[in-house]
């Protein structure tokens, strides 16, 4: 078994320090830079109409100085100039119209990345495998979901956009410039050349305080996922304003490298504003000397200096380019990082939607009963970690029902995590229905399962939301026989809105009994071959419990049913029990069985297992 790969460290956690959870250089390297092209790809046609029609209508904006050249020649002539004028005028609106097209087309293209983006992160992050997802951050997970692809918005289309434009009209006005009068042109290009000297120097800057930026806005999402995940449970120890500090730290930090990485912009911004201006001194100085030396006439010296006009947003949009071709490659990187992370196992992929119907279709009714073994399993959650199984054996046949009972860490709850494959043993089999649950497609073993786990998660959503989470399109009958079984008829009549009221963020609007019992209805939905319940009665009062009781026994005549059991209730009705220590069978027996033969099991039962 390999190290689960997370997209954050430890220290990314709300306490974490600075930069924390990338090697140091990332940004500045190139692996972000073909990240963002991968982006632009798909909207590559799309993308070079918009940047097309920007240039015809920069190019119309070209000839602008031409036609005001012969305006003034014409004025000077005395001759009539209303021609000129005219298609002068004809050139700045169609030139205005193109470039806002191709800014729209640009916009349009820019929605499109980043739809796409967020909607392959959302299917991937779904499809990750347990281990990965428990040692990342969800906050920060959600964060590249939701900043970075925003950036990649702000920053691509205009990016692109930019350096072709920006390039390409660029080259043309030098041309242009150099056609007029080649002298003035070498001493504008020797001025400017020191704007790329500084370019140069400052974009590896602000990708890096970029990538830190967004590192600090996803640790203020794995913080707000923290605090408001146990809202309660903070409110009741008073550690709002803990919490609260970690929260201004990593707001703190991505205000820090947020205004960090606005100053280099400033000073790359600044430095082609200074340059322009001090260019068109130059210009004005040597092209004035040149009229007066009779080397050039005012007329071109006039044009000369137009397209110097035109080429200074042409430079500042260049330099901005540059520099939001860094904050996009700093976003494309870290949203490539969560792309990288280990999915559920290719060929036993997640199932899709239609493929969950067809494994849920695939029996009508009741599924037949599994039956499950544990064959010398071993098991450590990650390398390094202590085992957490070691060399687990156990049959269970189809049907009936098994009790897993023994200390708190024994690996009762392991047991059922090996059976749902949300993680692999190191070692041995875990078969079901006699074939290793390697080998089932992962689709039809999590369709012929029901799990309730041990804090039974209900999720935001309306009651039926959450029923109907593992069924598409339960048959109304079956839905009110369950509600039935899972004693929910009566809090579904009383709810305001029946089935379809709001539950809440986690189910907060039940009680946690009621949580429980959501959980096994959804679970019993399913009709499943196998059902898991770990621990699902220690929140039901005695006649929900025994109400329970009943329904698991009545679900074990024809499903096999595992539970993990602390209550007397559970265990003594049990087919067979399995006694677990230290990650290792003790005992299987009978209730009778074990408490004559095993001292283990006979200590339990009278103290916290089984209670009086
Ligand atoms: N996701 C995990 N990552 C690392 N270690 C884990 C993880 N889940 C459980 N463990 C460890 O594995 C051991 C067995 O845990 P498990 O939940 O299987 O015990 P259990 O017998 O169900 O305990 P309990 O009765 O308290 O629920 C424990 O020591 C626990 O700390």
């Amino acid at each position: 078994m390999t190290a689960p790969p997370s997209v954050t460290s430890p220290g990314t956690g709300p306490a974490a320090p600075p930069g924390a959870g990338a090697p140091e250089d990332r940004g500045r390297s190139w692996p972000g830079q073909r990240a963002l092209l991968g982006h632009l790809r798909p909207q590559r046609r799309r993308m070079a109409a918009g940047v097309l029609l920007g240039l015809v209508g920069s190019v119309m904006g070209l000839a602008q100085p031409l036609a005001a050249k012969r305006v003034v020649d014409d004025m000077g002539r005395g001759a009539p100039a209303a021609g000129p004028v005219l298609v002068l005028s004809l050139l700045v609106v169609a030139g205005a119209v193109l470039a806002g097209l191709g800014y729209y087309v640009l916009q349009y293209s820019a929605e499109s990345i980043v739809c796409t983006a967020r909607r392959r992160l959302t299917d991937r992050l779904l499809r990750l495998r347990v281990p990965v997802v428990e040692s990342s951050e969800p906050g920060d997970l959600i964060a590249r979901v939701t900043s970075d692809t925003t950036l990649l918005r702000q920053t691509a289309p205009q990016a692109v956009s930019a350096a072709v434009t920006g390039t390409l009209v660029t080259a043309a006005t030098v041309v242009m410039m150099g056609l007029l009068d080649a002298v003035l042109l070498t001493v504008t290009l020797a001025v400017v050349a020191f704007v790329g000297v500084v370019v140069a120097l400052v974009a590896p800057r602000i990708g890096r305080a970029t990538r830190h930026t967004q590192e600090a806005v996803g640790c203020i999402g794995a913080a707000l996922e923290r605090a408001l995940g146990a809202f309660r449970t903070v409110k009741a120890s008073g550690a709002e304003q803990r919490e609260a500090e970690a929260l201004c730290r990593a707001a703190e930090r991505a205000r820090r490298t947020g205004v960090r990485a606005a100053a280099w912009e400033a000073v790359s911004a600044t430095t082609s504003a200074v340059v322009v201006q001090v260019c068109f001194l130059v210009v004005l100085g040597v092209g004035g000397a040149r009229v007066t030396s009779g080397a050039t006439d005012v007329s071109t010296l006039v044009a000369f200096l137009l397209y110097l006009f035109a080429l200074a947003p042409r430079i500042g949009q260049l330099v901005e380019g540059v520099g939001q071709v860094q904050v996009g490659s700093a976003a494309a990187d870290r949203i490539a990082q969560v792309e990288q992370l280990e999915t559920e196992k290719p060929g036993t992929e997640m199932p899709t939607r239609e493929e969950s119907q067809t494994a849920e279709q695939e029996d009508e009714g009741v599924r037949s009963p599994l039956s499950v073994s544990f064959d010398q399993v071993s098991f450590a959650y990650r390398p390094g970690l202590p085992r957490v199984h070691h060399g687990v054996s156990f049959t269970v046949p189809a049907g009936g029902l098994t009790a897993f009972v023994g200390p708190s860490g024994a690996g009762k709850t392991t047991v059922f995590s090996l059976i749902e494959r949300f993680y692999e043993q190191d070692s041995g089999r875990v078969l079901l229905d006699g074939e290793d649950v390697r080998q089932w497609p992962l689709a039809r073993l999590r369709a012929s399962i029901g799990y309730v786990e041990q804090d039974v998660p209900v999720l935001a959503g309306t009651l039926r939301d959450n029923l109907t989470l593992g069924t598409s399109d339960p048959d109304p009958g079956e839905l009110a026989r369950v509600l039935r079984l899972a004693r929910l008829d009566v809090l579904a009549d009383r709810l305001p809105d029946g089935l379809d009221t709001d539950v809440g963020h986690r189910g907060s609007r039940l009680s946690g009994g009621e949580r429980q019992r959501v959980a096994i209805a959804r679970a019993l939905l399913r009709r499943p071959g196998l059902l898991l319940l770990d621990e699902v009665t220690s929140q039901l009062d005695a006649a929900n419990e025994a109400a329970l009781r009943d329904t698991v026994t009545d679900t074990a005549r024809h499903t096999t049913v595992l539970v993990v059991a602390h209550r007397l209730s559970t265990v003594t009705t049990a087919d067979r029990i399995v006694v677990m220590e230290a990650g290792r069978v003790r005992a299987v027996g009978t209730h009778a069985e074990l408490l004559a033969h095993d001292d283990l099991y006979r200590d339990l039962a009278s103290t916290q297992l089984l209670g009086p």
